[in-house]
């Protein structure tokens, strides 16, 4: 990328973008608040600004190592934190995820996991989707011999408001190559193995 590209990129980025400030301008209006009122006048481009950031996704790089030894053992990383954005309401759904592999030829560098989980988060999500785009990519990219996922999180669409259930908690999980013929036992067991 051309340096004159990527300033031009960063203030295209930097720049206010009207269109969804005015919006939120109306929605605020529609919904009978003050735009007057000293904390609502710069609502519009705070909200905005803040679904920019989290609908943006950032680049993946998925830095591998070749698996000199043959590890042939599950690698599992818990407990991994997200927030995404329910499609269906624009509320966060928030909690973690377990995201493992069972290597083949190469090894993922572990923070990779957590970038992948992080890049699927960012967007308009069902939790279902989320966990399935994790897995279908690692899967594809790394081409290992299985990959869990298992995420847990509240949604706040169904705890501060609605169905009003604060302490449900949604378990989504998906399994591939040997970890869903045969592995995912072993997989859910290292979960539960906290020591
Ligand atoms: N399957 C699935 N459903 C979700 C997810 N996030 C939110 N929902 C559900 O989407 C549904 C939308 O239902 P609607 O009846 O159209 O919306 P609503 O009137 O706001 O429903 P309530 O939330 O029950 O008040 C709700 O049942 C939400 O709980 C998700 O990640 N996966
Ligand atoms: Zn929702």
């Amino acid at each position: 990328m051309s340096l004159l590209q990527e300033t031009g990129e960063r203030i295209t980025a930097s720049l206010p973008d009207r269109r969804s400030e005015n919006a939120v301008a109306e929605l605020l209006l529609a919904l009978g608040q003050d735009l007057d009122d000293p904390n609502l006048v710069e609502t519009p481009r705070r909200v905005a600004a803040s679904y920019r950031e989290l609908l943006r996704r950032e680049a993946l790089t998925m830095t591998t190592f070749p698996n000199e030894e043959g590890y042939d053992e599950l690698v599992l990383v818990r407990d991994i934190p997200f927030t995404s954005l329910c499609a269906h309401h624009l509320l966060p759904f928030r909690g973690v995820a377990h995201v493992g592999y069972l290597p083949g030829a190469r090894l993922l560098g572990l923070s990779k996991l957590a970038r992948v989980v992080d890049h699927f988060a960012h967007g308009l999500q069902l939790q279902e989707r989320l966990t399935v785009e994790i897995a279908d990519y690692l899967d594809a990219e790394l081409m290992p011999n299985g990959v869990g996922v298992v995420l847990e999180a509240e949604h706040l669409c169904m705890s501060i408001r609605g169905a009003l259930a604060p302490t449900a908690r949604t378990r989504t999980s998906r399994f591939t190559g040997a970890l869903a013929s045969h592995g995912r036992d072993h997989f859910l067991t290292a979960l539960r193995d906290r020591d």
